[in-house]
């Protein structure tokens, strides 16, 4: 039975460049993948998966409005495909979740989903908590906090490196914007009362 599977992390642990490999050893075996992307995120461009070691491939771009399912469904009829890969799957609504479910379950095609856990006040991004509550797989990329310990938060900073408490969820922005570290720097430096 085809899975769906959650690769979660904190930003800047190798999401996108894991979601890039994979996609090539399906590829340089001759299977198709589909990949998607979240339009918002235009870091490395609209519609482009990019890696901070160099890696890119062009992606679907999603929004709220797309049906992730119905476009899989069309190129899965036009070719088969033998897997989808989904990167910034935090920006997912739990109804395009639902839709990767469906893919997975009744279509028969692995889904694989990259992203964030929680963003910059330790919440779930809506993509993020149904993932958790669906996916059959649970897998955590690591990466370290400056004191060695699993950087497991993501905190936004401004450009004097001042954490940032309050704002949309939203706000594309690489290395320069959000820093990843481990629980305890993350509550120190956010001040977030117990
Ligand atoms: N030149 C490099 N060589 C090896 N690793 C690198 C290089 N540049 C960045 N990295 C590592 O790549 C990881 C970030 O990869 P990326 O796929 O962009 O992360 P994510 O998608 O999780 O934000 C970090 O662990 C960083 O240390
Ligand atoms: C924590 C947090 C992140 N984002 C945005 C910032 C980036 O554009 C992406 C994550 O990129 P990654 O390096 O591929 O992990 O998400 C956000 O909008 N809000 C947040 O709280
Ligand atoms: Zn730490």
């Amino acid at each position: 039975m085809a899975k769906l599977y959650f690769y979660y992390a904190s930003m800047n642990a190798g999401k996108s460049t894991t979601l890039l490999q994979a996609d090539f050893n399906y590829r340089e075996r001759g299977m198709r993948t589909l990949l998607f992307t979240a339009a918002a995120h235009d870091r490395g461009g609209h519609g482009v998966i990019d890696s901070r070691l160099g890696l890119r491939a062009d992606a679907i771009p999603f929004d709220a409005g797309t049906d992730l399912r119905v476009l899989a469904e069309a190129e899965h009829f036009r070719a088969p495909l033998a897997c989808i890969l989904v990167d910034e799957s935090q920006f997912l609504s739990a109804a395009q979740v639902r839709q990767l479910a469906h893919l997975a379950d009744e279509v028969g095609i692995p889904v694989l989903c990259y992203g964030l856990r929680t963003d910059f006040q330790g919440q779930l991004f809506p993509g993020s908590a149904e993932l958790l509550a669906l996916a059959d797989a649970l897998v955590e990329i690591k990466s370290v906090c400056e004191c060695g310990r699993k950087a497991t938060m993501n905190l936004r900073v401004d450009d004097e490196g001042h954490a940032v408490r309050e704002g949309a969820q939203k706000e594309i922005g690489g290395n320069e914007r959000y820093v990843a570290m481990c629980r305890k720097h993350f509550m120190q430096r956010t001040g977030v009362p117990i």
